[in-house]
Parts: structure tokens; sequence; C-alpha cells
């Protein structure tokens, strides 16, 4: 006689062996018990893979040992690999401890879940990694895909198109004469942060920096861009849906979306519901930055003449290009949103690490105070030609880059397009995701002296520079995807900086005392904002 499963799991206490036929759809026993085995064995041999693998699962196969060198690097959890180590807390600093502590600077081998990924610790591996055209391309984050952004600069794969978009920004958007012409806009939203940060000190006996540099820097980008600028009083409406939506733009893109690395886990666990929040964001960018550029299109229209294309906003410049460099709506508004993204937050956290080191070291301010008051005289307006020659200025900011870049992971990682012989031996294979640990290198000891000391002075006698050519200091990254706004980011922490210290001086609030911890989002923040006393020492 047949007998049923049912009275069999009465007579025995391991029920749950025999749930796992009717789990698996199955309908016999005998299936089960194989379904049973097959599932040990695989999770045998994952194991023993995992245990094998060097670098953590994604690295199976002798995946690490294809050169001469193999790239080696801690296992992690079957699985996951390194996930949990890597999704919470500072990834930066974690990651250098382990390059550190396993001797693994060169490059170290890593699994996110399914993802290979190797990180550089080094300047020597760094550039090699960045300045290959076999890294050009970058992995496209769920978030980022959803967010239109894959037809945006950042995320465009290397090819016609992303080479198109690099072209505009370097010839038209991010030109020097551009970023010359915009000088006076960007003075006159400094001379109105000032006046804030004056206002707010007599009314509160301290000021909160944060939220100023916040406000000129999205004026100042939102200016660059769309060639508007917002006046809390007439335009809070429209100001405050802007911020907003760059808010959760932020939050989406920075959050650690753990189905990028183990693509089945959203069937069950999506804590930041990023689909969902990036579906409902989508539209809302369209309608706001379709409606910009539609006003721009009536008034192209009705222009008479043509005014300087120079002093036109990207809009213009967008609108403006004809024959193969013309765009799609759609592509003009990934392209648009995404500069107000990366310029916005970029400048002014950069801005609140100088001011808050400034702080802590109240000679070193007032060494800059000195260099500036005598460059600029009495009152007289500074330009930032000026400004790019004053050494003590280019030290602070450069030993703030280097001591709090904002990108300690330089933001966003790159992708492999094939296999790629490094000079030590080592071959990285197609497919693989690899970051600079920028952070890690700049915090060196065999890098940099002293390294954890804020010391612009090491600056002034070694010749350094920032935008991307030596690898001991690369904030803006290196090579063909290097940050193409560097140069325009660096003129405006350069003024603002100049300014502050200019027409305050700044001390600590006892009440408030400045605190360097950091929160990683999508850059590298101050986890507390700064507050502090400004005494206002000249006129604006
Ligand atoms: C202090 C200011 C800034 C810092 C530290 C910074 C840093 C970076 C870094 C590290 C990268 C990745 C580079 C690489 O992969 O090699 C990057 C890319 C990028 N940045 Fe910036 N950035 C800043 C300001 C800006 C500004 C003001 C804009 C535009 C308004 C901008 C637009 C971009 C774009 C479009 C990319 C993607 C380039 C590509 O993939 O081809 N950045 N930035």
């Amino acid at each position: 006689m047949e007998m049923s499963a049912t009275a069999f799991v009465t007579e025995d206490t391991s029920w749950w062996v025999f749930t796992l036929p009717a789990f698996f759809g199955t309908e016999t026993l005998f299936d089960g018990c194989v379904l049973l085995y097959l599932s040990l064995g695989l999770v045998s041999f994952g194991l023993l893979t995992w245990a094998f693998s060097t670098g953590g699962v994604a690295w199976k196969d002798g995946r690490n040992r294809r050169g001469p060198t193999a790239i080696s690097g801690p296992r992690g959890l079957p699985v996951f690999g390194s996930l949990f180590t890597l999704s919470r807390g500072l990834a930066h600093r974690v990651l250098a401890s382990m390059a550190w502590g396993r001797a693994e600077t060169q490059l170290m081998a890593l699994s996110l879940g399914s993802t290979p990924l190797v990180v550089a610790s080094d300047p020597h591996t760094a550039r090699e990694i960045l300045t290959s055209p076999h890294f050009a391309d970058r992995p496209l984050k769920q978030s980022a895909k959803s967010l239109m952004f894959a037809r945006a600069i950042g995320f465009a794969p290397n090819g016609t198109y992303w080479r198109l978009l690099r072209r505009i920004a370097s010839s038209h958007l991010f030109s020097p004469r551009r970023i010359l012409a915009h000088e006076g806009g960007r003075r006159v939203e400094c001379t109105a942060m000032l006046r804030n940060v004056s206002t707010e000190q007599k009314l509160l006996g301290f000021v909160s920096l944060r939220n100023h540099l916040q406000a000129a820097s999205l004026n100042n980008i939102m200016s660059s861009v769309f060639g508007k600028r917002y006046e809390p009083a007439h335009d809070s409406e429209e100001l405050e849906e802007l911020k907003d939506m760059v808010r959760e733009g932020f939050e989406l893109l920075g959050a650690f979306n753990w189905s990028d690395y183990v693509p089945w886990l959203s069937f069950f666990y999506d804590p930041f519901c990023i689909n969902e929040r990036c579906a409902k964001l989508v539209p809302r960018v369209r309608e706001l930055v379709l409606g910009i550029i539609e006003q721009h299109r009536l008034s192209h229209d009705n222009k008479k003449s043509n005014t300087n294309p120079d002093h036109g906003d990207f809009v213009d410049v967008l609108l403006s290009l004809d024959g193969d460099e013309k765009l799609q709506d759609d592509d003009m508004i990934a392209v648009l949103w995404e500069m107000i993204f990366r310029g916005t937050d970029t400048t002014a956290l950069l801005t609140e690490w100088v001011m808050a080191e400034l702080i802590l070291n109240p000679e070193k301010q007032e060494k800059l105070r000195g260099e500036i008051a005598s460059a600029a005289g009495d009152g007289a307006a500074v330009t930032d030609a000026e400004l790019a020659k004053l050494p003590y200025l280019q030290a602070v900011v450069k030993e703030t880059l280097r001591v709090h870049p904002p990108g300690p992971l330089l933001s966003w990682a790159r992708l492999s397009t094939s296999d790629v012989q490094l000079s030590n031996g080592m071959v990285i294979p197609a497919e693989t995701t690899a970051m600079v640990n920028m952070w890690a290198i700049t915090h060196d000891p065999h890098v940099w002296e002293d390294p954890l000391a804020f010391r612009p002075e090491r600056f002034l006698t070694a010749d350094v520079d920032v935008r991307g050519s030596d690898l001991r200091l690369a904030p803006f990254g290196s090579g063909r995807r290097v940050c193409p706004g560097k140069n325009l980011g660096l003129v405006t922490v350069t003024r603002w900086v100049a300014e502050l210290v200019r027409s305050f001086e700044w001390t600590e609030d006892p009440t408030r005392p400045v605190d360097l911890s950091e929160v990683l989002k999508l850059s590298c923040e101050m986890k507390h904002t700064l507050s502090a006393v400004a005494t206002q020492i000249k006129e604006f």
C-alpha cells in the first residue's frame, strides 16, 4: 500500500524535511529527497567554491589568477561576500584598514554579492586603472538607471554618445571662456551669502554655515544651468519643490541598494523602496526641466539677435547645438539634471570642511586672511584670476581636498570592458568593477608625511596638481572620465573661502564645538553641521 506523506510525517519528528516537496512543488517523497540532496550538494559546492576563492565567491574559477601575479583579497561571507562590510559605516576607512592590514594596497579583490570588485589604494595602480581606455565605463546602479542617468555624462557607456557629451562639456559648458563669463554672477551670489551670514549672526549670535553654502550652491548651479536664480521670498514654492527633488535624488543615488549586487534580493528586501521612489521622482523632474527648456525655446524664438553664447546658460548651449551634436529632449533633461546633482553638494560640502579646519586652526585662518588682504587691498574686489595666484589660499583648498576628499572612493566606480594587464603582473578580468580609494592614498604615511595633520604649508614647497595628473591627490579622478566640472568647482570654492575669511573672523562657538566626524552619502560630508561665531571685519 502506498503511504501518504502526511501519515509518514506523524511518525517522524523531522517534519521539515517533508515540507520541502511541497515547497519545491514536487509530488512524491522520492522527488523531495532528490531535491534535498541536490540542494545540499549545491550548498556544499557553493561553500567549497567560496572556501577556495580568495577575494570571495565572485572570484571563483581562478578569475584572480589570469596574470603572473594573483590578485588576493578577503573571502567575506558565502553568497554575500564583503557586502556587510561595505554597506554600513565609512566604507573608505574600512577598505583602507583592510588594504593596509593585508598589505594589499596595490590591488585588493573583493566580492559584493556576485559582483567582482578590485580596490586600488596606491597612486601607481590608481593611475593605471583610471587612465586605461579599458576602464572608461561605469557600472550602472539601478537607481541611476531609473533616474535617467544612463543618458547623462556620468553613467553613459563609453561610446559615440558619451564622447559627444564630453565634447559638449569641454568645449561649451565648462570652457575657460564660459567660466570667466559667469564670474560676475558667482560674485553676486557670494555677496548675497555674506549678507545672509551677517544677518544670521546678528539674529542668533552664531551661524550654521551649511544652509548658506547649500543655498548659494543651488543658486550658482541653477544660474549656470538654467539661467535662473531663486529668491526665497518670491520663489518659495518652486524653490522648495526643487530642493525636495534634489534631496530625494541624493538619497536614492547614495543609498546602498543590496539588489545591485544580489539581484534576487529585490524580491524580498528593498528597505529604501528604491524603484517605487524613483518612479515617483522621474515625472516631477521631467515636468520641471522640460518646463524650463520650453521657456528657453520660446525666448529663443522671440530673440532678434544672438547674444554672446558664453553668457548664456547650459540650456541655451544645448538648444543651440545642431547637426550631429543635436540632443533629444530626454537626453537634455538627463544631462541638465545631472549637472544640478553633481554641482550642488560637492562645492558646498568642500567649503564646509575648509571652514571647519580654519576654525580649528586659527593661526592658519589669520595667515590666510593676511594673504588675501595684501593681495586685495582695501575693499577692492578680487578676480578669480588673482585668487588663483594666492599660494596659501590654494594650499588651504588642496590640503582640505587631501584630508577630506569629497568623493573618498571617487564617487562612482569604473568597469573594465576587457582584461587589463597591470605593470605589476596582475590581470583584471573584463566586467570587473574597480574603485580607487583616494582617501587611503591621501592618508597613507608612505605617500604623505604626517597624513593626519592639517598642514597647508606642505603645498607651498611641493607643486601638486589636483586636477588629475598627480595620483597622490586626485580628488576629481583622472583619465577620460575625470570630473568635467573640476575648474568650476575649484573657482567657486576658492572664492567662497576667500570672501568668508576676508569678511569675518571665524571662531568656535563653545556650545557647538566643531566635530570632524564624517558621514558617507553620495559624498563624504560633515556628520554634524558646522556652526560658528562670525565676527564681521569688513563691509561687503
Ligand atoms: C569640489 C567639487 C567636485 C568634486 C570633488 C568632484 C569629484 C568628481 C569625481 C571624483 C568624479 C569621478 C571621476 C572619475 O571617475 O575619474 C566626478 C565626475 C563627474 N563630475 Fe565632478 N566633482 C566636483 C564638482 C563638479 C561640478 C561642479 C560638476 C558640474 C556642474 C561636476 C560634474 C561631474 C560629472 C558630469 C562627472 C562624470 C564624468 C564622466 O563620467 O564622464 N562635478 N566628479
